[in-house]
């Protein structure tokens, strides 16, 4: 499986509006653009950074896994997404080593990525998602 880098670190935030009064003004990191998903349900925003990205994720409906993330976790880091060249050649080849998929095929993911998870009893604790932008 080719990852080429980190694409992006996904952080659950219950307001997008909110948490960017630290990213953008505490910080300085500027959002390039917001995104609705609607099959994830969340309202992305994503602020590149050093050649990867910070992705912010807003739940759209108590069903969101982000919120029921938000709800047993509290706010915070949510996954990590691997840029990888060959999505459905990765997803084979995990599946081929029996690691343990959310995602059997690539779903639509923000900025027209194509993206899958992996469970994240399968990579030590960590929701882990692959995507070929
Ligand atoms: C827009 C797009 C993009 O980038 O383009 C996105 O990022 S969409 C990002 C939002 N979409 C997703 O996250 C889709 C993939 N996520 C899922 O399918 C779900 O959230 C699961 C990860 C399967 C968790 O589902 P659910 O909360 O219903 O199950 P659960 O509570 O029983 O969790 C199963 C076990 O995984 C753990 N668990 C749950 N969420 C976790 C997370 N984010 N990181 C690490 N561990 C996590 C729980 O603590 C539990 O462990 P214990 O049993 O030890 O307590
Ligand atoms: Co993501």
């Amino acid at each position: 499986m080719k990852t080429v880098g980190v694409d992006h670190i996904g952080i659950a935030v219950k307001s997008i509006d909110e948490a960017l009064k630290f990213w953008e003004e505490t910080l300085g990191i500027k959002c390039t653009g917001r995104e609705e998903v609607a099959e994830q349900k969340v309202v992305t925003a994503f602020l590149p950074l050093g050649g990867t990205e910070i992705e912010l994720l807003e739940p759209t409906s108590p069903e969101s896994p982000i919120s029921k993330f938000i709800e047993s976790r509290g706010e915070g880091i949510h996954h990590l997404a691997l840029k990888v060249e060959d999505i459905e050649a990765a997803l084979k080849e995990l599946k081929d080593k029996g690691i343990r998929l959310i995602d059997e095929k690539p779903r639509c993911g923000a900025g027209e990525a194509k993206i899958a998870f992996v469970h994240p009893k399968a990579a030590g604790g960590v929701l882990l998602e692959i995507s070929e932008r």
